[in-house]
């Protein structure tokens, strides 16, 4: 579904911060993405959701070669890609239920055609009775909540989240794996960028472990 082969990535003229990247996410697919701090782990998630394009070596997405990718075809291609960003990125002026409808808004959907399937997604992550609220006062785990049904509103066929436990206490990380785990069962392919090793720990799945910019390991 997405493959990268001897990938690199440099910003500018800068020195390559990624470097001979080869691995790929099969669809349904469940993997954590680990590593030092400064190894390059947002990088790749920016790479893999179509903000940074390879500095050299082949990408493919959805079948398609990203350096041949038309401009005009990269918004239907993000769409099958959901983020979840470390900072979350939800609007402070509109409600949590604006927030996940924003995506949907945005495609020009009739706001009575998608009420439905905000409102279950709302219900999904454990936030129906936070939809009339605004971020500033949402908790850190209403937050990375609300960033993840944003993300998926749009059913992309992959979930990246970059540190989605990062600013959450034990118990709030362990219901947001079970999410992504419900997800994955689901058909939804999942990377889940972490430093946290109790939360790998607590599945029995692949580790892309980035040191320095190299794939180092899988286990
Ligand atoms: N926009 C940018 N321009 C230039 N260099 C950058 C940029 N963003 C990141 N870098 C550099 O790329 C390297 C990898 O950074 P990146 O944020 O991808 O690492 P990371 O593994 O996600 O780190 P952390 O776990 O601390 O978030 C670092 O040396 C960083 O300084």
């Amino acid at each position: 579904m997405i493959a990268l082969e001897n990938v690199g990535l440099r910003y500018g003229n800068g020195p390559e911060i990624l470097r001979d990247l080869s691995f790929s996410i099969p669809p349904r697919s469940f993997q954590f993405l680990t590593g030092p701090s400064g190894a390059g782990k947002t990088s790749l998630m920016r790479l893999l959701s179509l903000s940074l394009r390879p500095s050299r070596g082949f990408m493919s997405l959805f079948g398609s070669d990203v350096s041949l990718l038309d401009r005009r075809d990269i918004p239907a291609m993000r769409r099958r890609i959901g983020v979840v960003f470390q900072d979350f990125r939800l609007l402070d002026h509109l409600s949590t239920y604006d927030n996940v409808a924003l995506p949907l808004r945005i495609q020009g959907r009739d706001p009575a055609s998608f009420r439905t399937d905000v409102d279950e997604l709302l219900k999904w992550v454990g936030l129906a009775h936070r939809k009339h609220a605004f971020p500033p006062v949402l908790s850190g785990g209403e937050k990375q909540r609300a960033a993840i049904a944003r993300a998926l509103i749009t059913q992309p066929d992959v979930l990246l989240a970059d540190e989605p436990t990062g600013n959450v206490d034990p118990p709030m990380a362990k219901r947001l794996l079970r999410l992504f785990l419900e997800l994955n069962r689901l058909g939804t392919s999942v990377v889940i960028a972490t430093h946290d090793i109790g939360l790998m720990d607590q599945v029995d799945a692949p580790r892309l472990i980035l040191f320095d910019g190299h794939l180092e390991a899988s286990a």
